[in-house]
């Protein structure tokens, strides 16, 4: 058998052993400058200085739409697709373009997850879990209504939906809608005799979709819900409870409390029982494996699950790589490890990497710190770079992400100024050390705060207030290299017209002196005789 050999050429130019400090600035996009662009409202020299103080050094890449695998170029991108084009350095179809061909093919319903799980039809219910909207990040609303369908035409008689309000990829508030949508097919399923219901719910961020093991707390509130039928607030359908839910005070989509659907005599409808099949229908995995972990994991220890059911269970992708899930932190951290390394967790090898994690605040939405860890962020990269350790030290920093999710405009001005304060330290390092660096980011946020009409203005709702856009966007983000390190001979090129995030594997790769293999996407720089 033929073995392949990872070797990487030499570069021609480029000297080998220069640290190099690749540094992604989470949801930082470059867009026009106006009272909704935090990054330009707030104070960011550091950022700034990159962009105009050296024209053949800075530039924007596309990070979004089928530049970073997405189905259409209306996706906008989001951490897990920037972070595995960064790492991959080719474009590789991603989740929901995946989903998307397997249902438009019908494979979808030949392939063995489906199999597995069909074998529960005939006696169990098929319950279907994940994020309802059409933010396409994590999951699509179309497709669940075509697996829906799909799966009922195919046999399942008693279906059950545990839903998770979104308003952070989508509109606040669009629930309702994505509710009433999805509640219109269940009725007709029911008029055909398919006994199909909503039967749970909650708001993504404060039931189910936690990540990298950040609060187990919210997964057990999913748990309580979907599993046992238990929750504080009960309802007779789901219309209501979103719409009741959603008039308290200060309620928001992403943080809606659990609720199950009751019958009339006050029992939940849809607890997930032994002989049920449970498809997990988000797309991307990192808001997935948790649950997936309770589900599967016969030892289990995050939280008490009270019962087990014995289920068929399969996602609509493979989660983890490295864990098999399904077997058929902090909020960033895995962005750059397990999302980087194409949704494998773990090292490729511990004799040459270290992960550090630095934990977030908990329990709180992020506009009431929005300074998050960027600081200890900084810090520990500052000493790993000036360790001498590392040849590459690759960070994440989320708070333009984190915080303009939030919709929180001021708080979001207080967080890019932050991560631009965060840059600085990293930057100073490496100069410190004569490396390199290379700055960027993997979607748009904070450049972007309002909802805009085709002409790019400000929408308003119906009481005049503009519409606050708490999702990623379609921009594209910048690109900075130097540092004392870097050959003076190197620049952008110009004959690439519209690059995207993976083509910067091969510029880091280049910058660590060596060439990248011949099927990643092209280099960005070249080196001119200076
Ligand atoms: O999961 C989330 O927080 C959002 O849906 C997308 O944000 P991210 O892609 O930046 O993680
Ligand atoms: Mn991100
Ligand atoms: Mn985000």
């Amino acid at each position: 058998m033929a073995t392949t050999n990872w070797t990487l050429p030499d570069h021609p130019t480029l000297p080998k052993g220069k640290t190099v400090a690749v540094v992604v600035l989470d949801g930082w996009g470059e867009a026009s400058p106006d009272q909704y662009n935090c990054i330009h409202v707030a104070q960011t020299p550091v950022m700034d200085s990159l962009k105009n103080g050296a024209p053949e050094k800075w530039r924007l890449v596309k990070a979004h739409g089928t530049a970073v695998g997405l189905p259409s170029d209306d996706d906008m991108g989001n951490s897990e697709v920037g972070h595995n084009a960064l790492g991959a350095g080719r474009i590789f179809a991603q989740g929901a373009k995946l989903v998307d061909a397997a249902l438009a093919s019908g494979k979808i319903w030949e392939d063995e997850g489906f199999n597995y799980i069909k074998e529960s039809f005939d006696k169990g219910t098929l319950h279907l879990i994940g994020l309802l909207s059409d933010g396409g990040v994590h999951s699509r609303l179309d497709q669940v209504q075509l697996i829906v369908k799909g799966a009922s035409e195919r046999g399942a008689k008693r279906i059950r939906l545990h839903i998770l309000t979104d308003g952070r990829d989508v509109l606040d508030g669009s629930s309702v809608g994505f509710v009433e949508t999805i509640e219109n097919d269940l009725a007709q399923l029911r008029e055909q005799g398919v006994d199909a219901r909503i039967a749970s719910g909650g708001g993504r961020m404060y039931v189910t979709m936690d990540r990298y093991e950040n609060d187990w707390s919210v997964v057990k509130r999913g748990w309580d819900a979907q599993v046992l039928g238990e929750a504080p607030h009960k309802f007779q359908n789901a219309l209501e409870a979103v719409k009741t839910l959603r008039a308290e005070p200060k309620a928001n989509d992403q943080y809606l409390p659990p609720f199950v659907i009751v019958d009339e005599s006050g029992k939940s409808v849809g607890p997930i029982v032994d002989g049920d099949a449970v498809v997990t229908f988000n797309f991307r995995a990192d808001r997935m494996v948790m649950l997936a972990k309770a589900l599967e994991f016969p030892d289990f220890d995050k939280f008490d699950r009270v019962r087990v059911p014995k289920i068929k269970y399969a996602g609509m992708l493979q989660y983890d790589g490295e864990l098999k899930l399904p077997s058929n932190e902090t909020v960033k951290f895995g962005h750059v490890t397990f999302f980087w390394n194409g949704n494998r967790s773990g090292y490729f090898d511990e004799t040459r990497e270290e992960y550090v994690e630095i934990p977030s605040d908990s329990g709180i939405t992020f506009n009431e710190q929005p300074k998050m860890k960027a600081l200890e962020i900084a810090e520990r990269t500052r000493d790993a770079i000036l360790s001498g350790k590392f040849d590459q030290v690759r960070i994440n920093l989320p708070n333009g992400d984190m915080v303009g999710h939030t919709g929180d405009i001021e708080a979001t001005v207080v967080a890019c100024k932050a991560a631009d304060e965060a840059v600085k330290m990293v930057l100073d390092a490496v100069e410190q050390v004569g490396g390199i660096y290379l700055v960027t980011a993997d979607h748009g946020n904070a450049e972007d705060m309002v909802k805009r009409n085709k002409a790019g203005q400000p929408m308003l709702d119906k009481s005049g207030s503009i519409q606050i856009l708490t999702s990623h966007t379609l921009q594209p983000v910048p690109v900075a290299i130097g540092g004392p390190g870097l050959h003076p001979g190197v620049r952008f090129r110009s004959d690439i017209q519209t690059p995207g995030l993976a083509n910067v594997a091969a510029t880091v790769m280049n910058l660590h002196g060596f060439q990248a293999p011949a099927d990643y996407e092209t280099t960005l720089i070249e080196v001119v005789d200076k």
